[in-house]
């Protein structure tokens, strides 16, 4: 294949929402790039938009010219729907390139997806990473978190350009190298798991405030505007403030009242709990989350079951527990739910052997990317300080949970009480029970298993285990 005007630094395929911003972000950091998107008409409406960026932009119209167009070895990143178009696209790019040349799947791969690749790789050609990226439409354009997954030769070719196009913290790029294979996709996947959860306790708390409380739409937001000047101060506070201000502009009534209450979910939240449960680890309050996606999705169901047994919700004197309660109680759901997040990753990179850094993480969370918080800055350096142990038990976080504790069990007694849905909240509240009791309820588990399986157990007067009880037939 001829290499004549091969001038671009890099290639991207896919110009959909964030193919289409992370392209814009790469030229306008000045290197030049090539684009191509199956559907051709979108490429010249990209181009239309592109306005000065456009000298930065090499549009293709054909696989081959935009290969021919960028700079050997080259370096593809592909932006499309995860899954089946991913291998479509790899197998398509095979033939047009050269053993040394790197394809970057940027998309939200399921991490053994990225692995195979990966192994495929190795043994076909070309060279294959797995990025995640994370900061929806406006960060693909003006800085995303990303996280990087692969051969470190690879990170080390295209890093300079992944670190100038992402988020910076104080200076420092929302970019790093995570591990081998996959790791970069596992990773972007738990950040996706305690996204849900973060999103699912915060609406669960607006939840107690509507039904609760009887709380108007635009009252809820100023609370949400208050508690991010706070300890909670994330982007996802920030925005549901934001959403619970805005009017319908066809109706005037606010937006909150019109959305149906139907989430949707594209997988990777259900990977996380799905992750969680094949690798042994708790993850609780991401899977209560998961599943609070799914019950909403039964819109049906959950009509006929108002008809019978009448609606759950009832209203609470405000003074029950407060405002200020219900913000204490996320703050310890969300510190719960991020060690539950990183005791996973810690658990996937054991089971892999990869070397993931934990503080690193929590530094390239801290910007660009959808749960971004001022709690992450805390966390990395509760993780610099010992990455094995459980968040909850590093200092500042034993502190904070300590001080919020009370209100997060008062939250969710009350709410339990008055029919309000809290299940994110109530699946932390236990794990922080469970995981501060030394003796658990789990010996009548192994007396049952006994019992009926001959399972044996261990006791907690002896060393060694295989004991049984007199219950077992001889
Ligand atoms: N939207 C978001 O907030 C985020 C999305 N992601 C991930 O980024 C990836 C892209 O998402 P997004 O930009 O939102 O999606 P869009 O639907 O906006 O764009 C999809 C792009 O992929 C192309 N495409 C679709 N199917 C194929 C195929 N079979 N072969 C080749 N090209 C194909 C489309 O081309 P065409 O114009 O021809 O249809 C389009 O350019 C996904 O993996 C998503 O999970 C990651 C972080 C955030
Ligand atoms: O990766 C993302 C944010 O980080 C995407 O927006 C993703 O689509 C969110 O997941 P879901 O669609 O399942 O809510």
């Amino acid at each position: 294949m001829t290499t004549d005007g091969a001038n671009a630094e890099i290639g991207l395929i896919g110009l959909g929402t964030m193919g289409g911003n992370l392209a814009l972000n790469i030229a306008d950091n000045g290197f030049q790039i090539a684009v191509f998107n199956r559907t051709p008409e979108k490429t010249d409406q990209f181009m239309e938009k592109a306005g000065p960026l456009a000298e930065k932009l090499l549009p293709n119209k054909s696989l081959e010219d935009f290969v021919a167009s960028i700079s050997s070895p080259r370096a593809i990143i592909l932006m499309v729907p995860a899954g089946d178009a991913v291998d479509a696209q790899i197998a398509a790019l095979r033939p047009l390139l050269e053993a040394d040349d790197l394809i970057i799947d940027a998309g939200n791969a399921n991490y053994h997806d990225t692995n195979r690749r990966a192994q495929e790789a190795g043994k076909k050609g070309p060279r294959f990473m797995g990025i995640g990226v994370s900061g929806g439409e406006e960060g693909a354009r003006f800085g995303p978190s990303i996280m990087g997954g692969g051969d470190k030769s690879a990170w080390d070719r295209v890093g300079h350009i992944l670190e100038a196009i992402s988020a910076k913290y104080e200076d420092e790029p929302c970019a790093a190298f995570l591990g081998a294979d996959g790791a970069g996709h596992l990773v972007k996947t738990v950040h996706n798991g305690i996204e849900y959860a973060d999103m699912q306790m915060i609406a669960e708390v607006y939840g107690v405030m509507r039904d609760g409380f009887g709380m108007s739409a635009a009252d809820v937001g100023e609370v949400f505007d208050r508690w991010n000047g706070g300890i909670l101060q994330s982007y996802l506070i920030e925005i549901s403030g934001k959403v619970a201000k805005t009017a319908d502009p066809e109706t005037g009534k606010p937006m909150l009242d019109i959305i149906l209450d139907t989430a949707g979910q594209k997988g990777t939240g259900r990977w996380t709990a799905i992750e969680a449960l094949m690798l042994g680890t708790p993850a609780s309050a991401i899977e209560a989350a998961v599943a609070a996606r799914n019950m909403s999705a039964r819109l049906g169901e959950r009509e006929k079951g108002e008809q019978v047994f009448g609606a759950a919700p009832q209203r609470m004197d405000k003074d029950l527990i407060g405002i200020d309660a219900l913000e204490a109680a996320l703050v310890a759901g969300k510190i719960i739910c991020y060690a539950q997040g990183f005791g996973l990753i810690l658990e996937a990179a054991k089971q892999y052997g990869w070397d993931m850094p934990l503080p690193e993480i929590a530094r390239i969370w801290r910007n660009g990317c959808i749960i971004r918080s001022a709690m992450l800055n805390d966390m990395s350096s509760a993780l610099s300080d010992d990455a094995s142990r459980n968040l909850m038990l590093a200092p500042f976080f034993t502190k904070k949970l300590k001080e919020t504790e009370v209100k997060l069990r008062q939250v969710v007694a009350q709410a339990a009480l008055h029919g309000l849905p809290v299940p994110a909240l109530s699946a932390a509240l236990s794990y922080f029970d469970i995981m501060r009791t030394q003796r658990s309820t789990a010996n009548m588990l192994q007396g049952q298993r006994d019992f009926f399986g001959a399972h044996g157990f261990e006791r907690t007067d002896t060393d060694g285990g295989g004991y049984h009880g007199p219950w077992a037939m001889g």
